[in-house]
């Protein structure tokens, strides 16, 4: 039986449909990505998951169980990261961790998990006096205290630096081999890329497609690119020519386009054939950012400009 199950959700927000018709299901021990650019729909899908809002219509199952009938069943396999503002900034570590621990009836011990998130010499710090990634770290580890099954992070990582980022993915990789399936909800493409053994691209409310990273990629009309500075300018003709072309760009001489192996080697043909010399050939996979382009026609964020 698979962990989540989401079947033709829909919810509106004052008639403008927010979540119009996603289908998806997580199996146990997936970390599996909700990757869309901003609006898309992930947050109230996530919510719908969680129970914090009623569908308008579709079914959604938590281990089974519907989030909205039987909230407290649920609650018990879900470990939920909480916003920022819902944490006192004078609560320290430890008092954050002993309260969530007293809501729920079977917690886990919380001493092993601020260890193993590396918060023990932060305990006695206030929540207000902790750095963004001390914090990430808080949030997940009363998340984890309930002990879950199913943990949902929603843009867990925006706002950190990488270095921070990036200790948060290892974290998410240990939540995963202790067992947990993870419910990601990202737009960074490196994010989802990294962690996620599948990824439900989700665009203007609806699912534009479900599959591994790779799998993405390899959808995306130029899965493969090449670039180059040629010796000589290359007739236009016979670039728009080339079998399997997806686009081309000019940048300051250089060449770059992207298509298929065919392309690839018909580039190579026509070089050899119009007696071109390519400088600083690069032949390259298209990326899941490349993909997602495709996909939603947004590119995605950058690392950079998002950070
Ligand atoms: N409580 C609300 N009331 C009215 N409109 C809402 C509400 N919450 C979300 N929306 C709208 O529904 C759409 C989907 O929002 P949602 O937050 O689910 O998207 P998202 O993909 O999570 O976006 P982001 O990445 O920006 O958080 C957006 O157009 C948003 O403005």
């Amino acid at each position: 039986m698979p962990v989540i199950e989401v079947t033709d959700l829909r919810k509106s927000y004052g008639g403008r449909p927010a979540v119009d018709g996603v289908s998806f299901t997580v199996e146990e021990g997936e970390i599996f990505g909700i990757l869309g650019p901003n609006g898309a729909g992930k947050t109230t899908t996530v919510e719908c998951v969680e129970g914090l809002r009623v569908p308008d219509a579709g079914r959604v199952r938590v281990t089974g169980l519907d989030p909205v009938t039987d909230h407290e069943r649920v609650a018990r396999v879900l470990g939920v990261q909480l916003q920022q503002s819902e944490l006192q900034p004078k609560l320290t570590v430890r008092e954050a961790l002993e309260l969530y621990a007293a809501f729920h009836s079977r917690p886990a011990d919380w001493r092993p998990l601020a260890e193993r998130l590396g918060l023990t010499r932060q305990l006695d710090t206030r929540f207000g006096k902790l750095s963004g990634g001390q914090k990430q770290r808080l949030f997940i580890a009363l998340a984890l205290v309930g002990d879950p099954r199913v943990m949902v992070l929603d843009e867990l990582t925006t706002g950190l630096d990488p270095r921070a980022r990036r200790d948060t993915w290892r974290l998410i990789e240990d939540i995963r081999a202790a067992g947990v399936t993870v419910l990601l909800v990202t737009h960074f493409m490196e994010e989802a890329q990294r962690l996620c053994d599948r990824i439900a691209v989700i665009d203007r409310g609806r699912v534009a497609a479900l599959d591994t990273p790779a799998g993405l990629v390899r959808r995306s009309a130029g899965a493969t690119v090449i670039s180059f500075s040629p010796s000589a300018p290359l007739d236009e003709r016979d670039v728009s020519a080339l079998p399997g072309l997806a686009s081309v760009e000019h940048q300051g001489g250089r060449v770059t386009l992207s298509g298929t192996d065919e392309t690839v080697n018909a580039v190579i043909t026509l070089l050899a054939r119009t007696h071109v010399t390519a400088h600083q050939l690069r032949v390259t996979d298209a990326t899941l950012d490349d993909a997602f382009l495709d996909l939603t026609g947004t590119p995605g964020p950058t690392e950079e400009a998002s950070a």
